[in-house]
């Protein structure tokens, strides 16, 4: 791990699309090969929260240093940019992160064009070899998406954002809406690869169970603010907040 200086260094972070709706105050650091886990129950902001530090939205409050750059005084083009090479954007509903009128292997091979990469036949090799990767037979690889089950969807998704080892991969929900045997399939596949690509990852989950398996640290959200934040083991098994302890033992019960 690099300890240098963080790549991501949140301060004192607002967003609020109304009054009480989205969060306040929120800063952390995240460093390289990092996994951070945000947990809360529906409508805390973690969403928001994702949203506006993969900069689809622009904070009211706040600033984020992106490996030392302040991300917002990055132009959209740059920022776009980092979308398509640097970052990765893992959505909870798989089709709102493919090109659905494209086939699977060119969703991956999509990503493969935005960092330069010219060889068509290259490309379709690195394709086929993360589509088994992500257990997704190559004899697929010229289908479209929607001809997928959900599951496999998720893991086209998946491919398609880690083909160009990013540095840092938002994921909202990933395992969420699948059902509980393809989502344990999915989490291991998703465990793997995080650690052997060394991603920094930023996971927003209300399930702690998906926390525990992938998340060094986590920060804890009740109402847009967070209110406990440590090393996973410590906050799940010790928690010292009234509302983690309400959150874990709601799990427990
Ligand atoms: N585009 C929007 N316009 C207005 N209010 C919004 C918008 N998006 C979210 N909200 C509100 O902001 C609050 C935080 O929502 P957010 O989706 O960030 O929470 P969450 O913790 O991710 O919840 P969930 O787990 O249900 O997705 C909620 O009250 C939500 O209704």
């Amino acid at each position: 791990m690099n300890t240098e200086r963080p790549l991501l260094a949140v301060n004192d972070l607002t967003y609020l699309h109304a009054p009480g709706k989205g969060f306040e105050s929120v800063s952390f650091d995240l460093w390289p090969g990092e996994v951070l886990g945000i947990v809360g129950e529906s409508g805390s902001g973690k969403s928001t929260l994702l949203q506006v530090l993969s900069t689809q939205l622009t904070p009211q409050q706040g600033d984020i240093d992106y490996d030392g750059r302040a991300l917002f005084a990055l132009s959209e083009s740059e920022r776009r940019r980092l979308l398509r090479t640097e970052w990765g954007l893992v959505h909870q509903h798989p089709l709102d992160g493919l090109r659905p009128q494209v086939s699977a292997g060119g969703n991956i091979g999509e990503r493969l064009m935005a960092v330069g990469q010219r060889h068509y036949g290259e490309i379709r090799q690195q394709a086929k070899s993360w589509l088994q990767d992500v257990e997704i037979p190559a004899a697929r690889i010229d289908d479209l998406p929607v001809t997928f089950s959900g599951g496999m969807q998720q893991r086209l998704q998946i491919a398609r954002n880690l083909v160009t080892q990013p540095r840092l991969v938002f994921m909202d929900e990933p395992t969420g809406g699948l059902d509980v045997s393809v989502q344990a399939r999915l989490l291991d596949l998703l465990r793997t690869l995080v650690r052997e690509l060394r991603l920094a990852v930023i996971i927003v989950t209300h399930d702690l169970g998906v926390a525990r398996l992938l998340a060094h640290r986590l920060l804890v959200m009740q109402q847009g603010k967070v209110v406990e934040s440590g090393l996973t083991d410590r906050v799940l098994d010790d928690p010292h907040h009234p509302y983690t302890q309400l959150l874990v033992s709601s799990v427990l019960n």
